[in-house]
């Protein structure tokens, strides 16, 4: 298992090029499915999840090519609608291939992708969604088994109000709306900027769709859906991720291609902590000197603060001054990276799903072990502020979800190289 080595106490200075968002490439991959005509998908982030995610689709018949940037996806000869476990159970995101699938072809098996580390992470919604636009769903050893009822070849329009705001359900209903018949409206949708994205590469492909980013998209089913070329948009936790790493070293970085204006919850805090934080052509630039005023904050959904933010930045208020507060609404067990940052220094408690951090001047070097995507990048800018030594293992956490992270932050000054293992 490879390891990450951090020599903790540089200041991080130059520019960052920030990748396509993961969060958007792996629905738009799926949506490739939708249509017989080649996709193509650029700006795609080389990331262990998007490549579990090719696997996945290349397993049921899709052709891919790789082209400057991307990927070409040709699914015209897709011969095997099923997500089997043994690819779903490494990333949550393959029951995105659901919606698509049955709306095509009126058929999908996909594995239940089971509990993780942050919560229990049921897919209910999608199934209760799905049934009802005329779904038949069955779950059966593991999988859900869906189908269209006997003498129907398309899913029915609906109206679909989930019990919570779901982001990956959204998406779904929203790729199985496209190909439906009549008009599916989705109230309490999720509005985080992957699911404008998607709708928008849906747009390009032919589907009609109002109201993206907002908490009622209108869809009008179309007979047939064309293919496209697609650019993902940047990842707005990526950015954040190393604007919480340059505001906890101090320094001057620009991070290129960054969207400040998916940012403003995480923004609004690190100006509030003292951080300079500014929009500037085609990236963000922050600047940050001397320590900073720790922040209380609440994860919400967009456009709150990104739970997906949270343990990034309390390892920032983990070393900054004073008191502050973090709740965590969205996911029941996503403080699991505290006691990894206790062992590094940190004082935090926790209670339920309140952490109360008071700000250390100086962590200090450690081995510490990551426990999930976030997490790890958590202990990553914790090592970077720390005396000494830090290493952090079990990083294919990070490389869920991170593209190059460790080339990126030694391209602006870190210390830290990989340890393969
Ligand atoms: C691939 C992807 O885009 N992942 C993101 C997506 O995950 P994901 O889409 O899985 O998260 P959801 O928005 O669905 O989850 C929100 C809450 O609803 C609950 N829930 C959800 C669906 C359901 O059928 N039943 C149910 O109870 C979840 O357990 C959670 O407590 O949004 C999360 C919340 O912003 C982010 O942390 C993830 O990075
Ligand atoms: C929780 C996350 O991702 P996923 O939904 O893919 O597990 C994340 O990106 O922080």
């Amino acid at each position: 298992m490879d390891k990450l080595l951090i020599r903790g106490g540089r200041q991080l200075h130059g520019e960052v090029r920030i990748s396509g968002a993961k969060n958007a490439a792996l629905p738009e991959l799926c949506a490739a499915l939708l249509s017989s005509e080649p996709v193509t998908l650029l700006n795609l982030p080389r990331l262990q999840d998007v490549a579990t995610m090719l696997t996945l689709i290349r397993n049921m018949g899709v052709t891919i090519e790789q082209v400057e940037g991307g990927v070409r996806i040709d699914s015209s000869k897709l011969s095997s609608p099923e997500a089997p476990y043994e690819l779903v159970k490494t990333m949550r995101a393959s029951v995105l291939a659901l919606g698509p699938l049955l709306a095509r072809f009126g058929d999908a098996t996909v594995s239940l992708p089971g509990g993780c580390a942050i919560g229990s992470r049921p897919v209910d919604q999608h199934i209760k969604g799905l049934q009802a636009m005329g779904a038949d769903i069955v779950v059966e050893h593991g999988y859900m088994i869906a189908k269209l009822p006997k003498g129907r070849t398309r899913l029915q329009g609906a109206s679909i109000r989930t019990d919570m705001i779901t982001v990956t359900g959204t998406e779904n209903f929203l790729m199985a709306a496209t190909l439906a018949e009549g008009e599916t409206v989705l109230e309490n949708a999720a509005q985080e900027p992957e699911i404008t994205d998607l709708a928008e590469m849906l747009i390009a492909m032919g589907a009609k769709i109002e109201g993206q980013g907002t908490s009622r998209i209108r869809i009008q089913g179309v007979d047939k859906l064309h293919g496209c070329t697609h650019r993902v948009v940047a990842d707005r936790i990526e950015a954040g991720t190393f604007l919480c790493a340059v505001a906890a070293t101090g320094g001057d970085v620009v991070l290129r291609h960054g969207r400040a204006d998916h940012l403003d919850a995480v923004i609004d805090k690190l100006r509030e902590a003292g951080a300079s934080v500014a929009a500037v052509e085609d990236g963000i630039h922050l600047h940050s000197q001397g320590r900073l005023v720790a922040q209380s904050f609440r994860t919400t959904e967009y456009p709150g603060f990104p739970t997906d933010m949270q343990a990034q930045f309390m390892a920032l208020n983990a070393i900054s001054e004073g008191p502050s507060k973090v709740t965590e609404t969205i996911f029941e067990n996503r403080f699991m990276h505290v006691n990894e940052l206790v062992r590094l220094g940190a004082n935090i408690q926790v209670d339920g799903k309140f952490a109360v951090i008071e700000g250390v001047p100086q962590l200090s070097g450690a081995v510490v072990m990551a426990t999930d995507l976030r997490a790890s990048a958590s202990l990553v800018i914790a090592g970077l502020v720390a005396d000494g030594e830090t290493i952090v293992d079990r990083i294919y956490h990070l490389d869920r979800g991170y593209d190059q992270m460790e080339a990126k932050l030694r391209g602006i000054g870190a210390d830290i190289e990989r340890i393969k293992g």
